[in-house]
């Protein structure tokens, strides 16, 4: 589903304050696997979630989607198969357009067929049916602009504008670091089921080692651009919380 083949990344590559950012990293992400990604500040998650989706490209190596060499494809080039969501809430969705016209504009922009096609009518009914999965009661608020929402509730709905399009990858990038507790419990519960429901494959790169030990089939942890371990889903299921706190000693 994903390859990753033996790609590095130097930023400012050939100057004095060159960075490699990531280093020979090599892996293969079979379809419906959902990997969670730890490591410390500046060891290069986000560059791996970047090179991912294209809005960085690599230095060295190719990057393989479902079977298709992307390696030197812009990020809107990838979005058919590459939705994202970031850690801000604010951004991917517009404040002053109510959550019905943001829903359109998802479902314009990644052209999925089976939103398009249809009524305003037919639309707003499909898009209230998806929301009441959220269970925050906000099918009811469809005519609401998107900024009145609580960053929780709008982190809520980018989730789930992204996993309505055709893309089978999932990228979450700290999606919960500027939530309060119970909105950043809901989202990754609810972000667990949708990745199930639709069968994604996701990467959830995040600092929290109690969401990194509770979600996800496989563990990656990188350490100065390079994974330094890579735990496959039997053996994450017998880690302990305290053995990914150890990770960090
Ligand atoms: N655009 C850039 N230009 C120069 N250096 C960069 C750039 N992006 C990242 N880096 C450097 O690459 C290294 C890896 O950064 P990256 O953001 O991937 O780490 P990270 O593991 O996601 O960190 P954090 O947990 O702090 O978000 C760091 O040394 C960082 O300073």
């Amino acid at each position: 589903m994903i390859n990753v083949n033996n790609v590095s990344k130097s930023f400012n590559k050939g100057n004095a304050n060159e960075v490699k950012a990531l280093t020979n990293v090599d892996l293969a992400i079979n379809a419906g696997e959902y990997v969670v990604v730890v490591g410390a500040n500046g060891s290069g998650k986000s560059t791996f979630l970047n090179l991912i989706a294209g809005s960085t490209l690599p230095t060295e190596g190719k990057i393989i989607l479902q079977n298709n060499d992307v390696t030197n494809l812009k990020e809107y080039e990838r979005s058919k198969w590459i939705s994202r969501v970031f850690q801000n809430p604010l951004i991917g969705t517009a404040p002053d357009l109510t959550i019905l016209t943001n829903f359109r504009l998802a479902s314009l922009r990644t052209q999925s067929k089976k939103l398009i096609i249809g009524t305003d009518k037919q639309f707003a009914e499909r898009v209230k049916e998806k929301i009441s999965i959220l269970k925050m009661g906000l099918e009811n608020k469809l005519d609401q602009p998107m900024g009145s929402l609580s960053g929780g509730q709008r982190q809520a709905l980018t989730l789930l504008m992204s996993v309505m399009d055709e893309a089978k990858i999932l990228l979450l990038d700290e999606p919960t670091a500027a939530l309060d507790p119970r909105s950043a419990n809901l989202i990754m519960t609810t972000a667990d089921k949708l990745i199930k429901e639709y069968g994604l494959t996701a990467l959830l790169v995040t600092h929290n080692l109690k969401d990194a030990h509770t979600y996800g089939n496989r563990i990656l942890q990188f350490a100065e651009g390079r994974i330094i371990r890579d735990v496959p889903t039997q053996e994450k299921q017998q880690l302990e919380l305290n053995d990914l706190f150890n990770w960090f000693e």
